[in-house]
């Protein structure tokens, strides 16, 4: 099967998953797992996925991991096929019908008065920071086109991981994001953290001085470090050997510049599996904030809505406890002809409210171009 292949077959329900590796297509379902104990999925899939070589377990974790369980499935039919990229490329762009009805939630002037307030929060309580997010709320005369959509992030996005999800309820997340929260192949485990942002620009003048900023930004690269030093301290005792790159690099999206490391190490326990490194790692400085516990606290005062599976993993693992989990961001939930789309941003103590909302508006843009928006 090629890119072309596996996109024409998804219908919303099924699992797709394409990387620069390979595209991991799941249909139907032979089991399902849901609960909100990550540890319990974590031993419960190897153990079913057990005996039957080939098979996979693929789905989403949510950001709350307590609050709102997790989504796995055994699917009927599997197909691992070549990376979409390049050829998706060539693909013609599908029309997407806009909404009729958009709204922010919250409003961008209280979201950056949310960051202001998250400013200073961190300084009252000692914390060193924290992800507020803010969503768009899409309304369509019919059912949201997802197959359209997910086309078009396909052919948009030739890097990092783009995703379409069965959630709980027929309804789908779907979105393309650079990063890794987790994979594991064997003994080999990687993370690749992103903090760090600023928008890519049509003018390749302004696009390349915004990656020079960004690189040369004291506060972008604080955030950064706060995230690449939990995923150190939390992959350090699972792991013989540990390689972590003193600096950041400069990475690209479409839309978006990053400040990236990946981490890499060789584990010391061949049987833990992905989804207990993942679950372990989740929820990761990049969409929640340091000290964990304090910023998930403050990200329930702030923002006007459950985060659902935005700010989650999505991924899959195989019998050996080999698999792949990213983190769900650049993404958006749809449940019929209703679509969330979401976006956060780091807040650290130097933060500025304006650049913040700023940011999340280009971070929309994933999204907003595969549908065809000018927002
Ligand atoms: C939380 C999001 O992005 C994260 C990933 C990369 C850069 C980020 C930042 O610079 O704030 C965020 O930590 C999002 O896109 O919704």
């Amino acid at each position: 099967m090629d890119a072309r292949e596996t996109l024409e077959e998804y219908t919303p329900g099924d699992f797709y998953f394409a990387t620069s590796r390979h595209t991991i297509f799941g249909s139907g379902s032979r089991l399902t797992f849901t609960g909100t104990d990550v540890p319990a999925l974590g031993d419960a899939v190897p153990a079913a996925l057990a005996g039957t070589p080939g098979s996979l377990a693929v789905g989403v974790l949510p950001f709350d991991t307590t609050a709102t369980p997790g989504h796995l499935v055994v699917p009927e039919a599997v197909q691992v096929a070549a990376p979409a990229h390049p050829a998706a490329a060539d693909l013609p762009r599908m029309t997407v019908d806009g909404p009729d009805v958009v709204r922010a939630v919250p409003e961008p002037v209280d979201h950056a008065e949310a960051v202001a307030r998250a400013v200073r929060a961190l300084s009252d309580r000692g914390m060193r920071k924290v992800v507020l997010a803010r969503a768009l709320d899409l309304e369509f005369s019919g059912e949201v086109p997802v197959k359209a959509v997910l086309h078009n992030l396909v052919k948009d996005n030739p890097h990092g991981y783009t995703f379409a999800a069965a959630l709980p309820g027929g309804r789908s997340l779907i979105g393309a994001t650079p990063e890794l929260l987790l994979s594991r192949s064997g003994r080999r485990v990687v993370s690749h953290p992103h903090a760090g942002s600023a928008p890519r620009s049509a003018d390749p003048v302004t696009d390349r001085e915004n990656a020079e900023r960004l690189a040369a930004s004291r506060k972008d690269h604080v955030e950064h470090a706060v995230l690449t030093e939990a995923i150190v301290e939390t992959l350090r005792p699972f792991c013989r050997d540990l390689h972590v790159p003193r600096t950041p690099s400069l990475v690209s999206t479409p839309t978006m510049w990053h400040l990236s490391t990946m981490v890499t190490g060789e584990l010391t326990d061949p049987d833990v599996t992905a989804l207990h490194l993942a679950g372990a790692l989740h929820p990761t400085p990049a969409i929640c904030g340091s000290p964990t516990e304090d910023a998930r606290q403050l990200v329930g005062e702030l923002e006007p809505f459950d985060r659902g599976y935005y700010a989650g993993t999505v991924g899959w693992m195989d019998a050996n406890g080999d698999g792949e989990w990213a983190v769900s961001i650049r993404c958006a939930e749809v449940s019929a002809s209703r679509l969330r789309l979401y976006a956060g941003g780091g807040i650290v103590p130097a933060s500025d409210p304006k650049a913040e909302l700023d940011e999340t508006s280009a971070k929309f843009q994933t999204l907003l171009r595969a549908m065809g928006l000018e927002l």
